[in-house]
């Protein structure tokens, strides 16, 4: 899957992969404890606040993007298509400011969204430095497989250590993708080595005879702190 075979698909409206609805896995299990609150006590209702910043790659033009910005989270997203870009913040009713970044990288940004528009490879570490969690729907399964050693391995490298990701990952028989079938032993693999990996949910097969299934992954070393934090802050 190179460049040309996404621009080509939303060019052409082929994506079969957008949905209108927001992804159910997000209003049953987002709850991801802020980084900077697993070394502090402050459990504010401002301190919490404060501190969400959730970075969605591979965003295409996700209304869950909008579902998380409403529940008070800045997103910062990384798409290759400028089309989808433009989309998302026209369905929006926002104009974006426009920002040449690097030599293949630019951002759009207005209200709680910036979103990248280029190669997720293409970011690096100062991009993400106050992103607190992660949502990943359907990026790893647009990539072949040598792709998502890479994907695994940039992200690991990108983000600070105690930021907690929400990973909606798809199964099915098909020899071919995208999207791929990716399944558990493989996200134990591509991840393990960094994170504590909690399936959460199967959902039911779509009529496309395609599983979502829900992961939760949290810093090795760091799940029993969060799960102390998300107990004592009732989330
Ligand atoms: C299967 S779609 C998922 C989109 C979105 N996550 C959603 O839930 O609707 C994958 C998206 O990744 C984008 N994409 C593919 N490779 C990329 C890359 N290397 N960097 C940034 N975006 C990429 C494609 O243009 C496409 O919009």
């Amino acid at each position: 899957m190179d460049k040309a075979f996404w621009h080509q698909r939303w060019e052409e409206g082929r994506i079969g992969f957008h949905q209108d609805d927001v992804h159910p896995a997000l209003p049953a299990y987002w709850n991801p404890v802020p980084e900077k609150l697993l070394a502090s006590d402050d459990l504010s209702e401002a301190a919490v606040k404060g501190r969400r910043i959730v970075f969605v790659p591979l965003c295409g033009k996700s209304n869950d993007m909008v579902w998380l910005a409403d529940q008070g989270w800045q997103v910062i997203g990384v798409e290759l298509s400028e089309r989808a870009v433009k989309d998302f913040f026209i369905a929006q009713g926002l104009s974006p400011v426009h920002t040449q970044v690097a030599d293949q990288l630019s951002s759009y940004q207005a209200g709680p969204y910036l979103l990248y528009c280029g190669d997720m490879f293409h970011l690096h570490r100062q991009h993400m430095m106050a992103v607190t969690a992660v949502y990943d729907r359907a990026s790893l399964v647009a990539l072949p497989e040598a792709k998502r050693h890479r994907y695994a391995f940039h992200l690991a490298q990108m983000l600070s250590p105690a930021v907690e990701m929400l990973l909606v990952s798809l199964e099915h028989d098909k020899p071919a993708g995208p999207p791929f079938s990716v399944e558990a032993a493989e996200i134990e693999w591509l991840f393990g080595a960094n994170f504590e990996i909690t399936p959460l949910a199967r959902l039911e097969e779509d009529e496309r005879q395609v599983t979502d299934v829900v992961y939760r992954m949290v810093r090795k070393g760091l799940k029993s702190v969060s799960d102390r934090k998300r107990k004592s802050a009732g989330l």
